[in-house]
């Protein structure tokens, strides 16, 4: 999860300063010990520093309730990111409109966000669509969209060295198998040849699925039912309103 984040360099430091301080300890090295309990004692103020972003957006989540959200409300809001994606894909596919969109899993992309344009932009079909149109600034690279967030534009991906990927397939389906070799990330291609829709995922590229199939694959991949079903609140909720709207009428 942490892999391709400043954490694991982090990490690293972290253990230095516990060897240290385990060195310093056992041979009883007065100043090492001394500077090592310095930097330990400090630790907490420079990682609040450090991961000061990610706090902040912690914190905003627990602001908009979205940590405590009840699954089927997760699930709601998935369905809505995907029918984005998806009218976007259906838009861009029939018009051979080249496009290259990589959602985020469980592995940071803050790497490759970085070589692209930042925009952290709710996900809308009208965006995503603006993004690919020929000829503009953003429409070469990949979009890399991190939960419901564009996050960036025009970002430049690993290109993958299989020698199995049929020469049919240039640079964009490359980069898409790349990302998915070195990440968990799911990523979404539209040939701008033949405005066919392909999906990478663990190094593999997946083609000729049908409207159907890949949208029950993407509801697969991100976590999301088909149809959201109500939670025990809803049904309890909707039962009593039955059993007054009942009442009312008699
Ligand atoms: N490493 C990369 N990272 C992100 N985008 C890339 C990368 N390499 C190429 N692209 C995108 O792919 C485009 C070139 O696509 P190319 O025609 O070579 O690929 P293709 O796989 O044959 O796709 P298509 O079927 O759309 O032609 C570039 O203009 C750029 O937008």
């Amino acid at each position: 999860m942490i892999r391709g984040t400043k954490a694991t360099q982090l990490l690293r430091g972290i253990a230095i300063i516990v060897v240290l301080k385990v060195i310093s300890w056992y041979f009883n090295f007065k100043t090492l010990n001394f500077i090592s309990d310095q930097v330990i004692n400090w630790a907490v103020v420079v990682l609040v520093i450090i991961f000061q972003p990610e706090i902040r957006r912690g914190l905003e989540q627990i602001g908009r309730g979205s940590v405590f959200t009840p699954a089927n409300v997760k699930d709601v809001a998935i369905k809505k990111r995907i029918d984005e994606i998806d009218t976007a894909l259906q838009y861009m596919a029939t018009r051979r409109i080249g496009a290259l969109i990589t959602l985020q899993g469980t592995t940071g992309l803050e790497e490759y966000t970085e070589t692209g344009i930042q925009l952290d932009a709710l996900i809308t079909n009208g965006l995503l669509i603006n993004i690919f149109i020929p000829n503009t600034p953003l429409h070469d690279g990949a979009v890399i969209i991190q939960d419901d967030r564009v996050a960036a534009a025009a970002a430049f991906l690993p290109l993958s060295d299989n020698p199995d990927i049929p020469k049919m397939f240039g640079t964009r389906h490359r980069a898409a198998v790349g990302i998915s070799e070195v990440t968990d990330a799911l990523t979404i291609v539209v040939s701008e040849e033949t405005g066919a829709i392909s999906f990478t995922k663990d190094g593999k590229l997946i083609t000729g699925m049908t409207h159907d199939e890949y949208r029950k694959f993407l509801f697969d991949e991100m976590g999301a039912k088909t149809a959201p079903k109500k939670s025990f609140w809803q049904k309890l909720l909707s039962q009593s309103q039955n059993k007054s709207d009942k009442g009312d009428q008699e």
